[in-house]
This record gives structure tokens, C-alpha cells and sequence, in this order.
């Protein structure tokens, strides 16, 4: 393809695009992609380049081989464990757990935090030397694994477990870890390397500020948030949104909707091998391919890399599938969900801020904010209900533009919007969508899983994910308060059912933890035989439970953040109500 009408997410040379990138990725010298652009390197950037031209045209495998081993260092190092000041022992929610093993479980997940929360250290880079992490300027908490870096999404569910840890100082230092990048990217980077420059993360930065505002009351730090958010905001209005209309539903009426939409024509550098193999496994035009390599990349700004949802055949299993994805012609209805709630959001933070304002003027701009963002919600709150909402189901589907219509895979996310708009779904319909959910959960021992469709994917059956089981569980807990009056029949049922997933989510990391030797001081030994000290998987098997699930282009990552965060989260709610289940049955 041609070069110069390339774009890549970075211009780095050796990391986002080039001959190096491709040389090495290509060479199968490692086992996972992200190894390789994960190394600093060992020697001034230009050195590197010289000694690349000095293997000549077609280098062996060998000799690419003892060329990164020259030239570039371990992909673990520049990070440190952080000097972890608010850490605390027993943290208070412990109290409210009543089951003596649960109770140890969530103190060894309180340990874990020490292992995921780390600093950047690149005191270990020679002078001249390059490495493709971006400047960290504090503590943050990493997914675990493969993930050495701080990501966007997962941060916000890590954050609602360290939050319950009493790690006050760390996560506000992580948020404004966030708010640095918006201030010098504009917006939050998927995680923070450069091969992650060209494309986000489901935004969830506002929410974030909103879970440590509750617990901390903090007004000052509020105040300060609220310009920041704004600019993310006009990052996704202006990069993410599109003006929707058809004519013969709408007359001439149009709708602001958002989608995930990343502008790229390059393999993904950390996942470049399997790209560049898809896309080249027939011959198709080079803009096909381009057009590809966005799609890819528009699927992994998602966060749901990569499923069905995002497919024109669904009926293709991996790697043909990955063919098919059209990411960027889906509104999809959690993002759309997001954004309402962003916009909530950012209105009533303007309004609590209007209280607190020292002049009249400061006053009046909070106020006139408080009237733009609420009007904002709304306009994206009459696309939801026109285009995504399906009153025969209750379900919030993903809409094809180019299609005119819902798509047709079910997913977990269709429910996400109950969170924030539980209250105004009419309750019958409401009940439809969640006879719905509890119907795949009472099938799926290990939680609910992503879709419907084992498509070989890891956002697809039968991968449960966390996060998704705790969007899962704020709708159903919208939804059984707004009919607690009215039916509280129907809002135990609710109730009952979010109990079931939480059963769910902490039953099986619990038995993933003993099984990889997790063990409790006085009450559980370890497992005889195993030599790890016990893991929490980033995913687990709907249909197994007590085991991580797989799919994807890479193995299951232990840590995990996101896993310690909703665990934790569960425990807590539900501390007097879990039981820890029987590990061997
Ligand atoms: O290397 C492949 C992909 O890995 C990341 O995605 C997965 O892990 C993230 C961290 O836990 C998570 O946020 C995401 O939802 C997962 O699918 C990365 O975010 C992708 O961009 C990357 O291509």
C-alpha cells in the first residue's frame, strides 16, 4: 500500500508503523504481538534503525531474532510497585461481609491491589533510548498480565473496589492522571502507549469523577473536573458523533447519535501479525484493506474487541468473522448510553458547582452549563428511545446506519442503558428485557455471557465479563426501585436476579482463585501441588463455573483489575447475603 496516505496511530518508526514494526511482528519470534512494541529499547532510536538496515533486505528469523535481542530490553520493565501511602490492612466494608471465607478472600483481593497499582520508572532508559509508554505522571492500577499499562475503562470498575480499599489519594491521582491527557491529547488514550494514540476507550471519565465525588464529597476536586470533561465531551461530539435521520420516520427531524470510529489504515501494532494475516488472506483491494484495518481498530476503541456485535455475518466464526466487522456504521447502544449519562452528569455538576461559586458571573457560566448539558442528554436521550429502543423486547439493540434497522445479535450491552434509564422505561416492557436477562442466567452457572454466539471471539459466548455483569446489575437495581412501589413483587424478582449474578461473578472467581492456589492464613490452606498464590481472571466461562474463559488473540490475563473491582464491589453490597460455594463440586 501506499505510504505516504497512511495513517497510523503514532509516528514512531519502530512502535505504530514502518519496515521494523512489520520485520519483526511478522517474524513470529514472539508468541504475542504486544511483547515486541511493549521493549524499550537499548540503544538510541537512530542506532536501532542502523542496525535494522544492516540486515539487509530479507533478514532470517534468526537474525531478526538477535537483532531485538541487541537492541531492545524486557517489556516488564520502566515500572515499579508504587509507594502505596492510603493502603490499609482492613479496610471498613470487610465488616460487612458475614462469610469468615469470602471475608479472606476480599482481604487477599485488598493484598492484590499492592501488585496492580504501580508508577513509571524510567530512570532504567538509556540516554537517547525510546520506549513506546506514554509519560505517567503518578500512581495507576494496571488490568494485570499482558496489560503492563493503565487503560481507560477497566479503570473506572478497579476504581469502584479501591474505592471500597480506601485508596482515596490514588484513584483522585488517577483521575487526574486522565484529566492530563485530555488536557494534551484532547481525549483518554485506550491505555497509555503510543501505539494506543489514535483511539479511546468507552468514555467513562465523567462516571469516574461521579463514583469519587460520592464517596469522598469532595467539592473542590468536583469543580475542577467539570471544564475537563466538557473538553472530552467535544472530543466525542466532534470525532464520534453522526447526524441521523431517514426521512420517512423522522420528517426532518435529525439525531445526534455517537459511534466508535477510529481513523487508521494500519494493522494494530500490538496486534499486527493477526491483522496484517486477515486482511491479507486474499487478494481484495488496498482500500478494502484500509477500510479494514479501521474497522479493527474501531472495534478495539470499543472495548469489546472483538465480537459478533460488530459483524455483518454473525454467522462466521474467527478469524473469517473479523472479515465482516462494521463497526462504524453500528450505533452502539451502550456507548449511546454513556454519553446520556456523561451529559447528566456534567449538568448536575454544574449545578452543585453553581452553589459553591464565589461571583455571580462564575454562577451564572455553572448555570448555563447545567441548561446546555441537560439539554444535551435530552436530545441524546430522543435518539436512544427512537433507534435503539425495541418496545417489543425492551431491549437497547445496536443500530446499522447503512441498514436502517437494528442489528441482530443480542448482547449483554443492549441492557447496559438500564442503569441510567430505568426509571423512565415503561415498567412491563422493562420486565420483558429482564425475564429475558435471568433467563440466560439461569442457564449460564459462571455469569451472563457476552452474546448469544460462539463465535470463537472473546466478546462473544461464552465469555463472561466482569464489567458486564456490574452494568447488568445497576440496571436491574434502576429497574427494581423505580417499581418498588408499584410491583414489589417484580422488584424482588429483580433483586433476586442480581443476587443470582452476583453469585455468580464472586462464586466463581473465588474457586479461580483456590484452584491457582489461593489460600486464607488460619482457615483455607492452599491446594497441595500448586505454586501460584492465587489469580483473579480478567473473564471467566458462563458454562464453567470456577474457570476463566479463553477466545481471542490472546491467553486469559490474571490480575485482573477490573475482576478485583466489581468482586469487591459485589461483596460488599451483598456481604450479608453471598456464601462461598463449594470450589470441588
Ligand atoms: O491486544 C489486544 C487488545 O487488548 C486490549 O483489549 C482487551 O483488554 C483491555 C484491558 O483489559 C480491555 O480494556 C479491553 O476491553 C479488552 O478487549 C486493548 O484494549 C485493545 O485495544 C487491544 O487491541
Amino acid at each position: 500500500s501506499d505510504a505516504s496516505v497512511d495513517v497510523a496511530p503514532c509516528g514512531s518508526n519502530l512502535y505504530c508503523q514502518g519496515d521494523i514494526l512489520k520485520a519483526v511482528q511478522l517474524s513470529g519470534i514472539f508468541e504475542d504481538d504486544k511483547t515486541f512494541v511493549d521493549k524499550p529499547t537499548l540503544v538510541p532510536e537512530a542506532d536501532v534503525i542502523a542496525a535494522f538496515a544492516k540486515l539487509g533486505k530479507n533478514p532470517s528469523k534468526s537474525d531478526i531474532k538477535a537483532f531485538v535481542t541487541a537492541n531492545f530490553g524486557d517489556e516488564t520493565s520502566l515500572l515499579r510497585p508504587a509507594n502505596l501511602n492510603d493502603w490499609v490492612p482492613n479496610p471498613k466494608f470487610l465488616g460487612n461481609i458475614n462469610d469468615p471465607y469470602l471475608k479472606g478472600f476480599a482481604s487477599a483481593i485488598n493484598e492484590i491491589w499492592k501488585n496492580l497499582i504501580r508508577e513509571q520508572d524510567l530512570s532504567g532508559l538509556c540516554e537517547g533510548c525510546t520506549s513506546s509508554f506514554l509519560k505517567i505522571n503518578g500512581t495507576f492500577v494496571v488490568p494485570g498480565g499482558r496489560f503492563r499499562e493503565f487503560y481507560y475503562w477497566d479503570t473506572y470498575f478497579s476504581m469502584e473496589g479501591m474505592l471500597l480499599s480506601e485508596l482515596y489519594d490514588t484513584v483522585k491521582g488517577m483521575i487526574e492522571i486522565f484529566f492530563d491527557y485530555v488536557n494534551q491529547y484532547g481525549f483518554i488514550p485506550n491505555g497509555t502507549r503510543q501505539y494506543y494514540l489514535n483511539r479511546s476507550q468507552p468514555p467513562l471519565l465523567t462516571q469516574m469523577v461521579n463514583i469519587y465525588y460520592n464517596a469522598t464529597k469532595d467539592n473542590a476536586f468536583l469543580v475542577k473536573a467539570i471544564p475537563i470533561l466538557k473538553k472530552e465531551h467535544a472530543y466525542w461530539v466532534h470525532n464520534h458523533s453522526v447526524n441521523f435521520t431517514i426521512p420517512e420516520k423522522c420528517g426532518n427531524r435529525f439525531y445526534t447519535m455517537y459511534r466508535y470510529d477510529v481513523k487508521n489504515t494500519l494493522p494494530r501494532p500490538e496486534g499486527y501479525s493477526v491483522d496484517y494475516k486477515l486482511v491479507n488472506s486474499e487478494a481484495i483491494d488496498v482500500d478494502v484493506q484500509k477500510k479494514m484495518y479501521a474497522e479493527l481498530s474501531s472495534a478495539a476503541e470499543s472495548g469489546f474487541d472483538f465480537s459478533s456485535r460488530w459483524a455483518t455475518n454473525p454467522n462466521l466464526t474467527s478469524p473469517d468473522i473479523l472479515k465482516t466487522l462494521a463497526v462504524t456504521d453500528i450505533l452502539p447502544s451502550d456507548l449511546n448510553a454513556i454519553m446520556y449519562e456523561n451529559e447528566k452528569l456534567i449538568a448536575e455538576f454544574s449545578k452543585i458547582a453553581s452553589t459553591l461559586a464565589k461571583t455571580e458571573d462564575e454562577k451564572n457560566a455553572f448555570l448555563t452549563d447545567n441548561y446546555i448539558y441537560e439539554k444535551l442528554s435530552r436530545r441524546t436521550y430522543r435518539g436512544m428511545m427512537k433507534f435503539l429502543f425495541d418496545k417489543n423486547t425492551g431491549m437497547f439493540n445496536d443500530y446499522s446506519i447503512s441498514n436502517k434497522k437494528s442489528t441482530v445479535v443480542w448482547s449483554v450491552s443492549n441492557v447496559w442503558a438500564y442503569w441510567y434509564l430505568g426509571d423512565f422505561i415503561d415498567a412491563d416492557i422493562a420486565n420483558k428485557a429482564w425475564d429475558y436477562v435471568s433467563t440466560v442466567a439461569a442457564k449460564n452457572p459462571g455469569g451472563l455471557p457476552v452474546t448469544n454466539i460462539d463465535s470463537g471471539l472473546q466478546w462473544d459466548f461464552p465469555d463472561a465479563w466482569p464489567p458486564l455483569q456490574y452494568t447488568t446489575i445497576k440496571g436491574l437495581l434502576t429497574s427494581a426501585s423505580s417499581v418498588e412501589k408499584s410491583n414489589p413483587e417484580r422488584s424482588k424478582k429483580y433483586h433476586d436476579t442480581a443476587l443470582k449474578l452476583a453469585n455468580s461473578l464472586v462464586g466463581s472467581s473465588y474457586c479461580g482463585w483456590y484452584l491457582t492456589g489461593g489460600s486464607i492464613p488460619g482457615l483455607l490452606d492452599k491446594l497441595p501441588n500448586v505454586t501460584d498464590n492465587g489469580h483473579l481472571f480478567e473473564k471467566l466461562n458462563s458454562t464453567n463455573f470456577g474457570f476463566p474463559a479463553g477466545g481471542g488473540e490472546y491467553t486469559v490475563q490474571p490480575g485482573f483489575g477490573w475482576t478485583n473491582g466489581v468482586v469487591l464491589w459485589l461483596l460488599n453490597m451483598y456481604g450479608d447475603k453471598l456464601t462461598v460455594p463449594n470450589c470441588s463440586a
